[in-house]
């Protein structure tokens, strides 16, 4: 097997790369009706496969789970979760053979192994579907000529994919058609309706390719939405003990901080959160961000540049041909950390301190958010998928953090989310190590505003800047169609 993406010619490469159509809402008039009483199966009952199957029931689709034989036997986590929403269970053998849709819901590392085995069991004209091209576009995965290939992939971890459909709302998502399986022509007509079964629709659907999403979606996990945000939780929280700051009060600004920020961000853009902040605050919060975006531009270039090469995938399989020495080892010591192993203070932060005494956290998400975008869409990239990938998608892994810290955030992401964070993160800290020397209190831990007065001409100049970025133009438009968008709880 040899990576697809590369065995493309440049004109098919950037035609997929390219390939992003946003979707009306009378494309999906047809509801679920594709899908009724058809038999979908799904293989694995973890983050997304669990929360996609309860979305699909309650959309009322028939839904069961096909786990490998031990998983069964063992009464494993994937056993426990799909028995006690009383889902039918049975092994590949047993659910495989009648299923008209089989959905691919294991972790990536395992996709080669599950699909060879699952493969030769499936229907003539059967459905197999992915909710990450890497299998397809990274390992060059060939699937039998009579079934067709979809992905339904969500741009959100599994457990918001619920938590957002309970809401009556979704979360954007990404579908696509691979070109080199669709024999009856019927993949889109299905994805489409498996779009609405999860809530996607709701809440932004582009109809993009296998390769778009693979490409996008490495590197929005890689740097804003999981590498900042493990790279700042752990540099400010040492940094707050370090000026003297009471560390459990530090656990917690940082443990819910970004929550309160990306709250901020995903319904009004960089340009709300933004707004939140003091008038001071916010005029030192977007130089703290140019500064980093300096420091860390040629670390972003590096991280897309190795996604869209192949080397970055190639050296992820080394490691998972390794038993992911690396990833178990960075794994451990993320558990390790002084941020990760201080409890939180019972004391009550109001949600103007947070944002009040979170400038630096401020000056984080806006550099990674416009760097991701910048960087992605100078790619091929397009817009809309760039801002599902880097501004709307940081809120919710932010609710994973709030729930249990960085431990929380890497369980739930998948294996190659976390993998990519923790190179990332590795890549970031000491190069933002002068950086934070210079840091004081007075952005992170405390207020701003207290001691800084505002040059009227500046705080005009920046405000028109932030409005500006091209991630607020897109933004703002995407936004207007989210009419069902909620706030959290
Ligand atoms: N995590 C997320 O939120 C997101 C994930 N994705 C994509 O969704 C897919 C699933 O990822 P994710 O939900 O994180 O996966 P998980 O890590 O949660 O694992 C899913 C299930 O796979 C089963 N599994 C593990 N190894 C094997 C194997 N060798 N054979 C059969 N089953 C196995 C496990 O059950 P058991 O060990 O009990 O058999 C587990 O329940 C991936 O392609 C990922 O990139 C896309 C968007 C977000
Ligand atoms: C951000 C990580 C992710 O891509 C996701 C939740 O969307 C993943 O692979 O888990
Ligand atoms: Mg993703
Ligand atoms: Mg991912």
């Amino acid at each position: 097997m040899e990576n697809y993406f590369n065995t493309l010619s440049l004109r098919e490469q950037l035609a997929q790369l390219g390939k992003c159509d946003f979707m009306k809402a009378k494309e999906f008039e047809n509801g679920v009706q594709q899908l009724v009483g058809k038999k979908i199966v799904i293989i694995g009952c973890g983050a997304q496969g669990l929360n996609q199957g309860l979305n699909m029931r309650d959309s009322g689709l028939d839904i069961s789970y096909a786990l490998r034989d031990e998983a069964i036997a063992q009464k494993r986590p994937s056993y426990q979760n799909a028995n006690a929403e009383n889902f039918k269970i049975g092994n590949y053998q047993e659910m495989i053979p009648s299923a008209d849709l089989v959905i691919n819901l294991t972790p990536d590392k395992q996709h080669t192994d599950v699909v060879s085995k699952v493969m030769p069991l499936m229907k003539k004209g059967a459905t197999l579907s992915y909710s990450h091209g890497f299998n397809i576009v990274e390992e060059g995965m060939k699937i039998r000529e009579d079934v067709t290939v979809i992905m339904l992939a969500p741009k959100s971890p599994g457990t918001e994919v619920r938590e957002e459909f309970k809401r009556g709302f979704g979360v954007p998502t990404l579908i696509a058609v691979h070109p080199e399986n669709d024999p009856q022509n019927k993949g889109f007509e299905l994805v489409k309706a498996y779009a609405v079964a999860t809530g996607g629709d709701k809440a932004g659907v582009l109809n993009s390719s296998f390769v778009a999403e693979v490409k996008s979606d490495l590197m929005g996990e890689q740097t804003i939405l999981c590498g900042i945000l493990q790279t700042a939780s752990i540099l400010s929280f040492d940094k707050m003990v370090e000026k003297g700051i009471e560390p459990s009060y530090a656990a917690k600004l940082v443990q819910y901080g970004w929550e309160v920020l990306t709250e901020a961000l995903k319904h009004g853009g960089l340009t709300n959160m933004m707004d939140r902040l003091s008038n001071p605050a916010k005029i030192e919060a977007y130089k703290l961000a140019d500064e980093l975006k300096k420091i860390m531009l040629p670390l972003f270039n590096k991280h897309m540049d190795d996604i869209m090469s192949g080397e970055f995938s190639k050296t992820m399989m080394q490691d998972w041909a390794n038993d992911d020495i690396n990833l178990l080892t960075w794994r451990k010591q993320t558990e390790q950390t002084a941020f990760e192993k201080t409890e939180i203070t019972s004391q009550d932060i109001s949600e103007q301190e947070f944002l009040d005494n979170s400038t630096l956290l401020a000056a984080f998400i806006k550099a990674g958010v416009e760097l991701a975008y910048d960087t992605m869409t100078k790619s091929g990239i397009k817009a809309e998928s760039a801002y599902y990938e880097s501004l709307h998608e940081a809120p919710l892994i932010a609710n994973t953090i709030a729930r249990k810290k960085l431990y929380e955030m890497n369980r739930i992401i998948s294996d190659t989310a976390e993998y990519g964070c923790y190179l990332f993160d590795h890549a970031c800290k000491p190069l933002l190590k002068n950086f934070m020397e210079k840091v004081e209190k007075n952005v992170i831990g405390q207020s701003f505003s207290k001691t800084n007065e505002v040059d009227n001409q500046e705080l005009i100049k920046i405000n028109e800047q932030i409005r500006n970025h091209p991630i607020e133009i897109i933004g703002a438009k995407l936004r207007a169609s989210m009419t069902a968008m909620k706030k959290l709880d």
